[in-house]
């Protein structure tokens, strides 16, 4: 899998891929980034990226002409690659569409803006337009990231025995259940006695109560295709 990242700041998409865990994706070949300044594609002596928006208003807004021809600079190879523009207004992120990306796309290209704004018209040369969230943030990068980062953990192999195995439960459709390690009694704080019982099914099933419970509490919108016996589990807790 290939990710070509177009940023303003390259600094932090590289900072994050040197010290990430996407590192032994990275060394194994499995996984390529590469990284463009969006003002290497402008033509001005100033490398200016934005100005004031038509119409009024405050904050500036990037301008199309490095987009387009950053976006050209990579099409010219004429490998297929899918383009997504990381964006407030975008789809919603989510671990189904990490598993898409990582199935479909053998390349992508993360286009990051910062959010005043982007001239609209760039949205005429990317295949979809994607949003991390509902929050303010002061551009793309970030987001970029968390794709990254998302759709290379679902590469298998991808990132060695001691982490590939981490069984992921956004994809089992509700939140995760409670960790604990050594030590045993932290202050008086105490590991719950079942997992210190060796019974495997009953720490199963107390770690399954647990991940509903907590996903009742935080996020009962995950609750929709319930196993019949996971339904019976969560009517317990109601
Ligand atoms: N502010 C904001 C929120 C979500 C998001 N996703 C991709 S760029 C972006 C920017």
């Amino acid at each position: 899998m290939k990710f070509e990242v177009l940023t303003i700041f390259p600094e932090i998409i590289e900072c994050y891929i040197k010290h990430g865990v996407l590192g032994k994706a990275l060394n194994k070949g499995i996984v390529e980034v590469k990284v463009y300044n969006l003002r290497d594609f402008t033509s001005d002596k100033h490398k200016k990226v934005d100005d004031y928006p038509y119409g009024g208003g405050a904050g500036m807004v990037m301008q199309i002409e490095p987009f387009y021809n950053a976006i050209m600079h990579l099409k010219a190879d004429e490998k297929p690659r899918k383009l997504v523009l990381l964006s407030p207004q975008g789809r919603k992120f989510t671990q189904k569409l990490a598993q898409k990306f990582m199935e479909e796309s053998k390349a992508m290209v993360l286009i990051c803006g910062r959010y005043e704004g982007i001239d609209e018209r760039v949205k005429a040369f990317v295949d979809e337009e994607v949003s991390i969230g509902d929050y303010v943030l002061s551009g793309g990068e970030l987001a970029a990231l968390v794709i990254i980062d998302s759709v290379v953990r679902l590469i298998p192999g991808a990132l060695g025995d001691e982490l590939s195995a981490v069984e992921d439960s956004f994809m089992k459709g509700f939140l995760d259940y409670p960790h604990y390690t050594r030590p045993e009694d932290f202050k008086g704080m105490k590991v719950p006695e079942v997992l210190l019982s060796g019974d495997h099914k009953k720490i199963a099933l107390w770690r399954k109560r647990q991940a509903l419970k907590n996903t009742l509490k935080n996020r009962p919108d995950l609750l929709k295709n319930l196993s019949p016996e996971d339904m019976r589990i969560l009517k317990e807790l109601c």
